[in-house]
């Protein structure tokens, strides 16, 4: 069975709430599109206009990170019931900016998939390499293992539904994208390593996305290999190339 399409839009730390209905407004004729399942991921404080602004579209509504506890005294964070709440589809979990400068590990990443499953939210899990693992050879080693531990104790059944973002960390924000090829062998490698762990049919079943760099231009190649189901989109999510991406056809 053929897996449908993601495309995502992760606005990372753009666009005040104003500026957020303004391009939901914009973008709304630009994105439709039935075959492919269309998500903003936006700023937590953009969440509830955001909804509230595609009610009656297609497009779905997803938040860029999440805490793994229920409630408490964890000032400023963002519980999973809060976003259900405000209609929230999806989650990013794990970005490499998150990885980066907020100190998230595989095992904090775990945490929060383990909680989003919990509470019905589709996570994003995103992985991938930097220049120097690259160059050293060890891409598949480095994503093997953030894959792995990601999934821990996560179910088959779960797995099935969740998306993997495959994003090469050289490729974010740079204007440099992976080869088609360079893609399409990770994302392999990433369902390789969903089959070991889980079996088959959970590896034909999840959707994995490449992102780094994916614009109006290149998103028609990359989606057609095999194993990449879509793509998780940074700065061209928050322009009317966004309609194209979705439209790649
Ligand atoms: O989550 C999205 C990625 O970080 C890609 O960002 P980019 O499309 O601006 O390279």
């Amino acid at each position: 069975m053929a897996r449908k399409k993601i495309v995502a839009g992760n606005w990372k730390m753009n666009k005040t709430p104003s500026e957020a209905v303004a391009l939901v407004e914009e973008l709304k004729p630009l994105v439709a599109n039935e075959d492919v399942d269309v998500v903003f991921c936006v700023p937590a404080i953009d969440i509830i206009p955001v909804a509230e602004a595609v009610k009656g579209t297609n497009i779905q509504v997803g938040a860029e990170n999440m805490y793994f506890e229920e409630s408490g005294a964890y000032t400023g964070e963002i519980s999973p019931a809060m976003l259900t709440d405000a209609g929230v589809k999806y989650v990013v979990l794990g970005h490499s900016e998150r990885r980066e400068y907020f100190a998230e590990t595989n095992e904090t990443v775990n945490k929060k998939m383990l909680k989003a499953f919990e509470h019905g939210i589709t996570p994003i899990m995103c992985c991938g390499e930097t220049l120097e693992q690259r160059e050293q050879g060890v891409t598949m080693d480095f994503i093997r293992q953030q894959v792995k531990v990601g999934f821990q104790n996560v179910t088959a059944d779960q797995a099935k539904t969740a998306v993997i973002a495959y994003e090469p960390i050289w490729a974010i924000g740079t204007g440099k994208t992976a080869t088609t090829e360079q893609a399409e062998e990770v994302c392999a490698g990433i369902r390789a390593c969903i089959a070991e762990v889980y079996d088959e049919a959970t590896a034909e079943a999840i959707r994995i996305q490449y992102g780094g760099s994916v614009n109006a231009g290149n998103a028609a190649e990359l989606f057609a290999q095999a194993d990449i189901d879509g793509g998780l989109v940074g700065g061209a999510s928050l322009k009317a190339d966004f309609g194209k991406i979705v439209n790649y056809k």
